[in-house]
C-alpha cells in the first residue's frame, strides 16, 4: 500500500492540471473547517478542486504543499478505513519539511471508504492542514455530511454553469461596465437562447443535438440509479420514473401530489402518497430538482399550497420534453431559478387572494427581498397589462417600492405612484447576478 501511494502521489505532483473554465463560486477555506463541495452529478465539482489547486499554486504554494487522492482510483480498491492513516503517513514521509507548513489535501470519491469520516476529522485535528472534499454519492451531500463531520464541514454547491460561465468557457467577454454595443448585444441574446436549450453541464457544451440531449438523459440515469434506487433501496421503479419524466417534462409548473397520485391510479399504478413525497425528497437531495413554495407568513398556507417544481439545469428539461414544441417562457422561468438559487437565497412564488402571481419573491441571507416576473415579452399589451398588475399588487403586499420583470431581450423603466418596475433582458439580469 505505501510503495502504490507513493506513486499516486508522485503521478500527481507530476502531471499538469487540465486547462479549465474558471467557477466564479469561491470555497470559504476556513481554518479548522473542512470544505466540502457538493451538487448533483458531473457539475464539475472535481474540477472545482482542480481550480483550487491552481489557485493555491498561484499563490506561490508549491505543488508539493498540495495532495490529491482521488478514492475512485482502481489502484486503491478496495481501501479500507485503518488503511487511511497511511496516506497523511505516506505524505509527511516523503516531505518531512512540509510538517511545518499549512498542507492542502484534496480528497475525491471519499466516500468509497467506508467509516472515513473519523479519519477527516483527526486529520484536521492533528495536522496543519487545509482539507477539501468532494463526491458525487448522495452520501456525501449536505444534511449527513453535516451530521456526521459535526459541525465541522462547511459545504460549497456546485451547479452547472451559470450565463457569465459559459461565456467565459466560450472566451467571450461579459465585463458589463462598459456598457456593450449592438453586435455584442446581439451575440449575448444568441448565446442566451443557446443556453436556455442547452444548460449549464460543462461537458455538453458544444455538443449538438441529439447527442447532448442522449448525454444528459444518461446523467439523470445515473442519478436515478445511485443516488435514489440504490441509496434509497427504492423497489417501486415505475412511478419514480414517470415522477422524474412528468416533473423535467413541465419545469416551473405547480405540482401537486394528490393530483399526479390520482393520475397514476387511473393508469393502474399504485403507490402511496407518501412515498411519493419521499420520491420527491430524494430528487431534491440529489439536485436533480428543486421545488419552490407560496410565499405566505402562515406555515399551514405554505403547506397547503402546491409547490413549484423546476429542474436544476434547463438542459435537463429540454432532455426530457415530450413534444417538439419548445416553451421558451417556461425555460426563461427554469433559468431564472436557477440562477437565484445559485446565490442561496430563500425562494417562494407569490398569488394574492384575487389570483395574482409573480413569479419569485426571494430574501437573501442579509435581508435584501427581491420580486422577479419572469415574462418572454411584454409587447402584448394583455400580457404587460396582467404582469404589470400583478407586480404592483405583490409591490404592496410584500411592502417593496422596486421589482424586476426579466424579459427575453426588453429594457424598460415603469415609474408608478413612487414605485419602480425595472424590465431587463435576461442576459444582462444573469450577468448581474453574483
Ligand atoms: N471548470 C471546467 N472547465 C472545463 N470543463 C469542465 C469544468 N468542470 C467540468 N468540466 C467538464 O465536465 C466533466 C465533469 O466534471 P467533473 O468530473 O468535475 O464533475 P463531477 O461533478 O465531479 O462529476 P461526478 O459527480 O460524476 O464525479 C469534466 O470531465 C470536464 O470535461
Amino acid at each position: 500500500m505505501d510503495a502504490l501511494l507513493e506513486q499516486i502521489i508522485a503521478d500527481f505532483h507530476e502531471r499538469p492540471l487540465p486547462q479549465l473554465t474558471r467557477r466564479t463560486v469561491e470555497l470559504p477555506a476556513l481554518t479548522n473547517k473542512i470544505d466540502t463541495v457538493i451538487g448533483m452529478r458531473r457539475t464539475g465539482k472535481t474540477w472545482f478542486l482542480y481550480q483550487q489547486m491552481q489557485d493555491c499554486m498561484e499563490r506561490g504554494i508549491p505543488k508539493e504543499c498540495l495532495l490529491y487522492i482521488n478514492f475512485d482510483d482502481e489502484r486503491l480498491y478496495p481501501m479500507q478505513r485503518d488503511e487511511l492513516r497511511r496516506i497523511p503517513e505516506t505524505y509527511y514521509r516523503l516531505y518531512p519539511l512540509h510538517k511545518q507548513n499549512t498542507c492542502y489535501f484534496f480528497f475525491d470519491e471519499i466516500q468509497n471508504v467506508d467509516g472515513w469520516e473519523p479519519f477527516v476529522r483527526r486529520l484536521l485535528d492533528s495536522e496543519n492542514i487545509q482539507l477539501a472534499l468532494t463526491g458525487s454519492s448522495a452520501r456525501l451531500l449536505s444534511r449527513e455530511i453535516a451530521s456526521t463531520l459535526r459541525g465541522r464541514a462547511i459545504t460549497t454547491e456546485i451547479f452547472p454553469f451559470s450565463f457569465a460561465e459559459v461565456l467565459t468557457h466560450q472566451g467571450i467577454d461579459h465585463d458589463l461596465f462598459r456598457p456593450p454595443g449592438a453586435e455584442k448585444r446581439a451575440l449575448y441574446a444568441n448565446r442566451l437562447h443557446q443556453y436556455l436549450l442547452q444548460g449549464g453541464f460543462p461537458e455538453i457544451q458544444g455538443v449538438e443535438a441529439p447527442y447532448r440531449q442522449q448525454i444528459l438523459q444518461e446523467y439523470v440515469d445515473v442519478v436515478i440509479l445511485r443516488d435514489v434506487i440504490e441509496r434509497h433501496g427504492v423497489t417501486n421503479i415505475v412511478p419514480l420514473r414517470y415522477l422524474i419524466r412528468h416533473l423535467l417534462n413541465a419545469p416551473a409548473t405547480l405540482f401537486s401530489v394528490n393530483r399526479f397520485h390520482n393520475d397514476l391510479k387511473s393508469q393502474g399504478i399504485a403507490i402511496g402518497k407518501n412515498t411519493l413525497h419521499e420520491y420527491l425528497e430524494y430528487l431534491i437531495d440529489a439536485y436533480l430538482i428543486d421545488t419552490v413554495p407560496i410565499f405566505a407568513r402562515s406555515v399551514r398556507r405554505r403547506q397547503v399550497n402546491p409547490r413549484k417544481v423546476y429542474a436544476i439545469d434547463t438542459g435537463l428539461a429540454q432532455a426530457f420534453r415530450h413534444d417538439a414544441h419548445v416553451d421558451r417562457g417556461r425555460l426563461l422561468e427554469n433559468m431564472v431559478f436557477t440562477a437565484l438559487r445559485r446565490q442561496r437565497l430563500e425562494i417562494s412564488y407569490f398569488r394574492s387572494e384575487e389570483g395574482y402571481e409573480v413569479d419569485f419573491h426571494t430574501t437573501s441571507r442579509d435581508g435584501i427581498r427581491q420580486l422577479i416576473q419572469v415574462s418572454e415579452t411584454l409587447s402584448n399589451s394583455q400580457t404587460r397589462q396582467r404582469e404589470l398588475r400583478a407586480l404592483v399588487v405583490a409591490m404592496e403586499q410584500c411592502q417593496l417600492n422596486t421589482a424586476t420583470v426579466v424579459t427575453v431581450d426588453e429594457a424598460e423603466r415603469i415609474e408608478q405612484h413612487g414605485r419602480l418596475i425595472e424590465v431587463i433582458p435576461a442576459w444582462r439580469w444573469l450577468l448581474t447576478q453574483t
